[in-house]
């Protein structure tokens, strides 16, 4: 676990089915439910010492303006498992192009469909780092490497 020197802001965005979490196809995504995955990850953003924001929404164009919003308020990370938003946003993608120079952005997965031939992300294109197939472990390893880069960066 890395500890921050100073308390990033960082917003996790669950993108499209995630707020079904523990009961959507629960043999591919395992039964921990989106409710235990946020006090999860609010727990060990505590720990490490971050501030974390926790968003839901399976529309694509408030992903967008939350996104902004974020870049805006000056927040320093956006952790966001795309979801079913993978597939065809390109107007997410282009969103994250533009917020890119100052909201470095980590994609995480739960699986790795790659290994089921079709995982294909397009919003992977813009991302600094790139979590899959550790179950729910991903959230907790993205955030870690979020800590990880935005320390490197400021040191
Ligand atoms: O909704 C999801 C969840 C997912 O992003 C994952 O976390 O494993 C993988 C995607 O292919 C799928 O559309």
């Amino acid at each position: 676990m890395t500890k921050a020197s100073q308390p990033w802001r960082i917003l996790m965005l669950q993108g499209a089915n995630m707020n079904w979490l523990g009961r959507r196809e629960p043999e591919r995504y395992g039964s921990t439910t989106a409710q235990e995955l946020d006090a999860a990850m609010m727990n060990r953003a505590a720990e490490c010492g971050v501030d974390l924001e926790i968003y839901y929404t399976n529309i694509e164009g408030e992903a967008i303006n939350r996104i902004y919003q974020a870049a805006e308020d000056g927040m320093d990370g956006l952790l966001m498992n795309p979801a079913g938003f993978q597939y065809a946003g390109h107007a997410l993608k282009d969103c994250l192009a533009a917020v890119r120079p100052t909201l470095p952005y980590i994609e995480v997965h739960i699986t790795h469909r790659s290994i089921e031939g079709y995982l294909r992300s397009l919003t992977a294109e813009m991302c600094e780092g790139f979590v899959l197939g550790f179950g729910t472990d991903s959230y907790i390893l993205g955030l870690d490497g979020m800590i990880r880069l935005l320390e490197r960066r400021k040191a």
